[in-house]
């Protein structure tokens, strides 16, 4: 693969991001390679300098054969490079990547979801079903792992819910290549913040919900900028699928509106209602018939006429518990369906669907059920924990939760409502500490705990605070293990620190109880 220098100053033309290019005779005008990391650059390769660059990385690509680099500001360890001066080197990189990359956008399918919660649980619904719609060749970029091609090998753990631009085209590449013909992906509103898709557009998109998170020094400065960064994936897609019970419906509308027309628009949603005047009927609506702990039936209905047109109608199992799980399973069906999935097909996708660390269960004969889920913050503790005390209001609730450092600093009071709300005990502990200290966020989670409704202890060790919770539970209890999902690492000081996951460290505590 390669790209013409030409080609890199037409692109960066078009799109008013060239500031000033420097390519000295010597050096030949198209390169073979792209990276943003000096440890990836190779012969004759272009680097890109971005985010929390220094100058040393260029020297290190440079020994390592970069020929060309690109960057907001010209830099001397560049001299007698070519060198591209831009405006957005974030944006830059995206459209050189995909043109290096060949545009693979254009041979998939592409599917979207966006949303505080449900993202990584809809994109896996959505994959299972299309996997055996399309006789496997469906990929899947999701917040756990990058699924690239049919074989084991070319599904790997993920750094980040959407990659950066140049990894993102480079495995759609992969995909392309790999004879995948759809894409299911998560965007999460950093991608746009960070414009790792920008230029992109998606065949469906998907606005499964919003609530307050990520808002801080690092993410996002306040709500506002959150919700605009997410509603960008409306704008950028062909077709769009809301769900009509979230927040900021009348926004989110507004911008699906803005490239979309009303009958490439689909409204879902439980209730029946009619969400304003200025919005139109609900084209699907779906109804619970039955949600236990271990799986839950639910019954979709077309109400319109552009509804009826697909294969989404349906009565439905869903292996995963919680009744929240069947939004976003009602997503995946509408979606699979917009994609040419078959209603037989929809139904056993979801029936086999299987997601890492959401609602994994444990039944133990004396210490109750033990559940590890990804929920980590107000919303998605609230949509668990209120499940779970529906389905078994007598039981006692002990939950076992830490929050980050370093980031969505709002989640330590967001816990301690929740708390407050649902549980009956607490143990507070490390959940990626990051360069903070674990026991500090603790206190500070604590500090919103009403304590005359809930009994807390603090202990930082994970694993510790796992044994205590399952140690403080009788036989019809629950202890739920929240926030790490299937997360086998702590982040702490900046490292990756092997952990062997929630359900992993509870399985031997119980062994060792039951020796
Ligand atoms: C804010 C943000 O987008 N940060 C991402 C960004 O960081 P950055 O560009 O500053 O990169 P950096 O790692 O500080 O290093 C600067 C540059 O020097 C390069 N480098 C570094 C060392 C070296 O020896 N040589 C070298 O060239 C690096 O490759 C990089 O290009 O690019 C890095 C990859 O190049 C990402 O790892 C990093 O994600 C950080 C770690 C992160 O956690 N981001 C979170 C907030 C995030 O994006 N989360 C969302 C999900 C949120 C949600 O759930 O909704 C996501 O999409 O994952
Ligand atoms: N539709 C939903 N509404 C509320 N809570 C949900 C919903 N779907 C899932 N959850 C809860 O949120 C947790 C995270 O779900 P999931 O990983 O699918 O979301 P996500 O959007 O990918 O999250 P993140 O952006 O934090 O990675 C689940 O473990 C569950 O507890």
């Amino acid at each position: 693969m390669q790209l013409q220098f030409a080609e890199i100053t037409n692109l960066l033309n078009e799109h008013q991001l060239l500031v000033k290019s420097v390519i000295p005779d010597a050096v030949t005008p198209q390169v073979s390679a792209i990276a943003y990391d000096s440890r990836k650059s190779s012969a004759n390769s272009l680097f890109f300098c971005k985010g929390a660059f220094k100058p040393e990385y260029l020297t290190a690509a440079r020994q390592n054969g970069a020929s060309a680099y690109m960057a907001e500001q010209e830099f001397t360890e560049g001299a007698g490079l070519a060198g591209f001066v831009v405006t957005d080197i974030q944006k830059a990189m995206a459209l050189i990547s995909a043109a290096f990359y060949g545009f693979p956008q254009n041979d998939l399918f592409i599917i979207a979801y966006t949303g505080t919660k449900g993202k990584t649980t809809s994109s896996y619904f959505t994959h299972n079903i299309l996997k055996t719609a399309t006789n496997n060749q469906t990929a899947l970029f999701s917040t756990i792992d990058r699924i690239v091609g049919p074989r084991p090998e070319q599904e790997f753990k993920s750094h980040l819910t959407t990659p950066e631009s140049l990894d993102l085209f480079h495995d759609m590449r992969t995909a392309v290549d790999s004879g995948m013909t759809h894409l299911v992906m998560e965007v999460s509103s950093q991608a746009y913040k960070k414009n790792r898709v920008y230029g992109l557009h998606f065949d469906v998109g998907v606005f499964l919900n919003i609530t307050p998170d990520h808002i801080g020094p690092t993410e996002h400065p306040n709500f506002a900028d959150y919700l605009h960064c997410k509603l960008q994936l409306l704008v950028n897609s062909r077709i769009c699928v809301l769900n009509a019970e979230t927040d900021h419906l009348n926004e989110i509308y507004r911008a699906a509106q803005a490239t979309s027309q009303p009958e490439d628009i689909y409204l879902f949603a439980k209730q029946d209602f009619q969400p304003s005047q200025a919005l139109p009927t609900i084209d699907f609506r779906y109804q619970s018939e039955e949600a236990d702990l271990t799986a839950s039936q639910f019954k979709l209905y077309a109400r319109t006429n552009k509804a009826r047109a697909l294969t989404a109608n349906g009565q439905y199992e869903l292996s995963l518990p919680g009744n929240f799980n069947e939004s976003n399973a009602v997503a995946a069906a509408i979606t699979a369906s917009l994609a040419g999935a078959t209603t037989p097909a929809i139904a056993t996708g979801l029936a086999t669907a299987y997601v890492p660390g959401r609602m994994e269960s444990l039944q133990t004969s004396n210490h109750g059920t033990i559940y590890a889920d990804y929920a980590h913050n107000y919303a998605s503790m609230k949509a668990l924990l209120s499940f779970l005390e529906g389905q078994q209001p007598d039981a006692k609730v002990i939950v076992v939760v830490g929050s980050p450092g370093n980031k969505g600093v709002s989640r330590r009071a967001g816990f301690g409502k929740v708390l407050t709300e649902y549980a009956d005990v607490a143990f507070l502990t490390a959940d990626d500490p990051g360069f903070e200290d674990p026991l500090k966020i603790a206190q500070e989670i604590d500090a919103h705990i009403d304590h005359s409704k809930v009994k807390v202890t603090i202990e930082v060790d994970r694993k510790k605070a796992i044994a205590a919770a399952i140690a403080a539970s009788a036989t019809n209890d629950i202890v739920v293990l929240a926030g790490k999902g299937d997360d086998a690492f702590q982040k702490v000081n900046g490292v990756d620190t092997p952990y062997p996951t929630d359900m992993v460290v509870a399985k031997e505590i119980v062994r060792g109880l039951q020796a």
